[in-house]
């Protein structure tokens, strides 16, 4: 792995590690191989939500034995803080049109359920074949909504969380693991 960051380059900001490397890396191997077996000889097509699935997709897609085709869609429910506003917008639209194609959201994390639940039926309405869904985290205390990817992630407790994709005020992204980070860091960054 090059040089992204570690917990260890921002032991000040990170309150403790939630999702080790390891961790992350053994599920998005196995979840890998069980959809290379599922969509073998079938087309398939790859969506991935912007932002925080940048990370996922790109490990996915080379880890997967299949060809596939990868598009992305930028949707948005949370803005700069911690909360989800409820409401979902496109921001920037998928490429392609997704008319009798099989197609596999790619989601950093399932939380409230209303993203992925909001954009299958948006998939739906726009005639795809079929839509299944992959969230590489899972928050399952927080569902407002009865939404299961049929590719289930790692369970995490009620909890902020950042990194591979997470962010808090579009920072963290880039950290190699999971972590949840200190209340200072929260109540400094106001306006920042
Ligand atoms: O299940 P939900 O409660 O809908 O939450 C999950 C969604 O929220 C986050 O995106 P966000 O809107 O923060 O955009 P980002 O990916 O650009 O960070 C995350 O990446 C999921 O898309
Ligand atoms: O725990 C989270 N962290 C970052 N973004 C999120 N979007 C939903 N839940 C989370
Ligand atoms: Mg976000």
């Amino acid at each position: 792995m090059m040089g992204l960051m570690k917990i260890s380059d921002i032991a000040d900001q990170v309150e403790r590690e939630l999702v080790s490397r390891e961790e992350i890396d053994r599920k998005i191997a196995e979840t890998a191989k069980q959809i290379s077996h599922d969509y073998a000889g079938r087309d398939l097509l790859l969506v991935g939500v912007l932002k925080g699935a940048a990370s996922t997709l790109v490990a996915l897609a080379d880890a997967l034995s299949i060809d596939v085709e990868i598009d992305y869609v930028k949707l948005s429910s949370y803005g700069a803080g911690t909360e989800s506003s409820g409401t979902v917008t496109v921001r920037n639209d998928l490429s392609c049109d997704v008319r009798g194609r099989n197609v596999l959201v790619v989601e950093d994390i399932v939380d409230t359920g209303r993203t992925l639940a909001w954009f299958c039926k948006e998939l739906d309405r726009r005639g795809a074949a079929s839509v299944e869904t992959f969230a590489l985290f899972d928050k399952p205390a927080r569902r407002t909504i009865d939404f299961h990817p049929k590719y289930q992630g790692i369970l995490i407790p009620d909890v902020f969380a950042v990194g591979f994709g997470l962010d808090y005020a579009e920072k963290y992204r880039n950290l190699d693991s999971v972590a949840v980070l200190k209340p200072s860091v929260y109540s400094k960054e106001t306006n920042a």
